[in-house]
């Protein structure tokens, strides 16, 4: 029985159509990343699945439970963190945890043990009776998480964990994420917009654009499903973006162009770039770069939404 099992949810707001039949299945003890732009639907999908927003039609079930049949089950199944800090800043990071425990009905004894266990696990244990407005923003993201397990979820629920961070805080967070998957076998199901943060921690990905997903697969696989290298051209000048196209059709596959941007796929990138610079000269269009590299999510993400990821995300 998978963790996570929705299949063709659909959500509307008003005329907005959050939610266009989407459908994802997310086996025991893995994490699983949902990738998109904004507004894609990650967070529509959150709620539904931690029975805070019903569907319009389709079906949701965590951990075998139906999430509008029997929404009691899955909660005291579930640990969210939501994409806001939720934690309250006038109390110290232990009275968070004691607090957060209460409302699963944990017995004091067993929650203080938990609460114990969790500082010294995220490495807050010398914070523990400070209060949590002092706490940097990476220790209050990692309270946050240690209040979603307090009470021993199957299944933790993380709505764009890092955003927000700085580099350090946030790698220090992928750390954990990973850990806490491999070592106590947590189903993780995380929403990112950061290719990166996909590509090293979920062991499964789906791609959603418009409220369906449009790619599924592993990062790796995703990736090797494209053939050859991304080329990358920087214009001058935008205006030439059209003629530049055509003069690259005969040695690349694939060219899609955004303002100054060209992107391309040749099977072996390096040995095209003096060509594509050649045939651009020919054409009268001035570069400013070419770059080559090996296929990245940002490539799987165009070839199945068909638009380019930041551009999408900005
Ligand atoms: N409560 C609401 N009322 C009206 N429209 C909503 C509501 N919640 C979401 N939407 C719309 O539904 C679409 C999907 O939103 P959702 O928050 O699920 O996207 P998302 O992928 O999580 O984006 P983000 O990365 O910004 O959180 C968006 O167009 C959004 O504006």
């Amino acid at each position: 029985m998978p963790a996570i099992a929705a299949r063709g949810l659909v959500k509307t707001y008003g005329k907005q159509r959050a939610l266009d039949g989407l459908t994802i299945e997310v086996p025991e003890g893995t994490v699983f990343g949902l990738l998109g732009p904004n507004g894609a639907g990650k967070s529509t999908t959150i709620k539904i699945l931690t029975t805070l927003t019903a569907p319009d039609s389709g079906t949701a079930h965590v951990v075998g439970h139906d999430v509008t049949r029997n929404p009691g089950r899955v909660r005291l199944a579930i640990g969210c963190v939501s994409q806001k800090i939720s934690v309250d800043p006038w109390a110290t990071g232990r009275e968070n945890l004691v607090l957060h425990g209460g409302l699963y009905g944990m017995r004091p004894r067993d929650l203080r043990r938990r609460a114990d266990e969790l500082l010294e696990r995220f490495d807050l244990k010398a914070a523990a009776d400070r209060l949590t407005r002092t706490y940097s923003g990476g220790m209050q993201r990692k309270l946050d998480v240690a209040m979603g397990l307090i009470h021993r979820p199957k299944v933790l629920f993380l709505d764009e964990p890092t955003t927000g961070l700085d580099p350090e805080a946030r790698a220090a967070m992928w750390t954990e994420i990973a850990a806490l998957s491999r070592d106590e076998g947590l189903t993780i199901l995380l929403t990112t917009h950061y290719l990166e943060e996909a590509d090293k921690l979920a062991s499964t990905l789906a791609i959603v654009d418009r409220g369906r997903v449009v790619a599924l697969g592993t990062p790796e696989g995703l990736k090797s499903e494209l053939r050859g290298d991304a080329v990358q051209v920087e214009l001058a000048e935008a205006g030439d973006a059209m003629r530049a196209q055509r003069a690259l059709e005969r040695l690349t596959t694939e060219i899609t162009a955004a303002g100054r941007s060209l992107r391309a796929r040749a099977d072996d990138g390096a040995a095209a770039v003096p060509a594509v610079l050649a045939a651009l000269d020919a054409a009268g269009v001035a570069v400013l770069s070419v770059t080559v590299a090996r296929p990245s999510l940002d490539d799987v993400y165009l070839r199945h939404a068909g638009r380019v990821f930041e551009e999408v995300a900005a």
